[in-house]
């Protein structure tokens, strides 16, 4: 296998950039540049030379044995001088060793999983936590990399085991006269599998929202103020605002980080009756990605009713709070009455939903315990039936261990692996 090489940090000038190369040439590299082989893991200062003995930089290199590294192979590190014009001399010499190529974006985690370093689920988890922005974000992708899915799912698939060994052995047992009633002990197996899988599996929906944001639109008549209100909230001029009605016509998106979790908050046109074509395809829009939105907040002013229904935790405040003589439940986005209590608000309502999330972070894993589910209920129906049906029942077992085996990347991963890893940047 090839020896692969790339730039780890980010592109472009930074106090140090860090280079790596993994694979069986890696300490071929480091004694090219370097001049020897640094002890591994203490981290060396060395004058780093081209093959023509031209000086390119002084860099701490670190040198990890195989089987001691993050990718499982011998790897190594230079810290350089990250200036773009160091990690270019480094990489171009690098690029003259022989059997030594430039990585593909993920190719050290590929390598990793390979090597049995890290599962698929935990292969995600660093994906999503190098995509962290927030800290809900850090916590739960570091949860996943830390192996919980897989040490659950490993759970899981020995007590199923155990329910289809004690199956396949009544059916062995079928002719002989030792009547051995297995089925007690196989239904407790598998209804704690499929009480773990139900609890799972309705997290994901919620963790999904943490690794991609929660959505908050802000809804209402048109002019009531709710770009101004956007504008408040992101701290920005990020929508145009302007006394004219139907100002606002696609949706403006901002990111937000509130108290730790993804907030993507929407600007929407103002909704009503119109005869402008082009106002009232912002209008369409409106509607449908406030109906998509976790949570709407409504401004409202005068008497004019919300032509959206509010749902449940939905939030409908009084706009033009300076205008009004009482305040509660008013909002201003000129003045900033009200702009706190509504975050708070938002916080809250968003916490509480972002609580309950298990370890099941994708809607790939979702699908994997469904389908794994379904082949156990199959098989809770089938038990109670007696000997006829225990290998039909085994045989659901069966399905179902292969369905949660594609949690953790023990089978069919190919697919999967594909897409994973085009989204990881060069270096990972
Ligand atoms: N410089 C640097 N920093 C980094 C990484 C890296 O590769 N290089 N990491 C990369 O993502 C992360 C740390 N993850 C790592 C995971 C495992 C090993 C490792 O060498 N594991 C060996 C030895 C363990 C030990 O001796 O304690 C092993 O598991 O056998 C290194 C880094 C974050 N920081
Ligand atoms: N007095 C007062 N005026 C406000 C307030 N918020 C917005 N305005 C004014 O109301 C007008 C409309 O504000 P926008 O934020 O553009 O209203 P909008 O709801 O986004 O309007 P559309 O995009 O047309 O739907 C502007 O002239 C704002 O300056 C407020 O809290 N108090
Ligand atoms: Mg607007």
């Amino acid at each position: 296998m090839d020896t692969i090489y790339a730039l780890s940090t980010a592109q472009g000038k930074a106090g140090v950039a860090v280079i790596r190369v993994s694979g069986t040439r890696a300490f071929t590299a480091v004694k090219a540049l370097a001049g020897d082989v640094p002890q591994p893991r203490k981290a060396s200062l060395r004058v780093l030379k081209d093959r023509d003995g031209v000086r390119l930089d002084e860099a701490l290199v670190l040198t990890f044995a195989e089987d001691h590294s993050f990718t499982g192979e011998e790897t190594v590190e230079f810290q350089v001088h990250g200036s773009t014009a160091v990690v270019a001399a480094v990489l171009e010499a690098l690029s003259d060793i022989d059997g030594l190529r430039p990585a593909d974006p993920g190719e050290f985690t590929r390598r990793a999983m390979e090597n049995g370093r890290l599962d698929l689920a935990q292969v995600e988890g660093l994906a999503d936590l190098i995509e962290a922005e927030t800290e809900a974000q850090r916590r739960q992708a570091l949860r996943v990399l830390s192996g919980d899915l897989g040490r659950r799912a490993e759970g899981w698939r020995k007590n199923l085991i155990r329910a289809a060994a004690l199956l396949e052995a009544t059916i062995d047992f079928a002719d002989e006269d030792v009547p051995v009633d297995v089925s007690p002990e196989v239904t407790e197996l598998v209804e704690s599998v499929v009480a773990s899988l139900r609890k799972e599996i309705s997290g994901v929906s919620t963790a999904e929202r943490i690794r991609s944001g929660f959505e908050v639109a802000i809804v209402g008549a048109p002019n009531v103020g709710k770009s101004t209100l956007l504008n408040a909230l992101a701290g920005r001029d990020a929508a145009i605002t302007s006394e004219y009605a139907g100002t606002t016509r696609d949706v403006i998106e901002v990111r937000m980080d509130l108290s730790g979790l993804p907030v993507t908050l929407l600007d929407t046109a103002g909704l009503r009756e119109t005869e402008d074509a082009v106002e009232s395809i912002g209008i369409d829009r409106a509607r449908q990605r406030a109906q998509m939105a976790d949570l709407r907040v409504f401004l409202v002013e005068g008497d004019t009713a919300p032509d959206l229904t509010p749902e449940a935790d939905d939030i409908v405040l009084r706009a033009k709070a300076d205008l009004l003589g009482e305040s509660t439940g008013a909002i201003s986005g000129k003045t900033g009455a009200g702009i706190a209590q509504l975050v708070d608000r938002l916080t809250d309502t968003l916490k509480s939903r972002a609580s309950g999330v298990g370890i099941a972070t994708r809607l790939r894993h979702k699908q994997a315990m469904e389908r794994g589910l379904m082949s156990l209920e199959a098989a809770l129906v089938l038990l109670p039936q007696g000997e006829d049906q225990a290998d039909i029942a085994a045989e659901e077992l069966r399905t179902a261990i292969r369905a949660l085996d594609s949690l953790v990347g023990r089978i069919d991963i190919e697919n999967v692996l594909d897409e994973i890893f085009a989204s990881f940047c060069l270096g990972k």
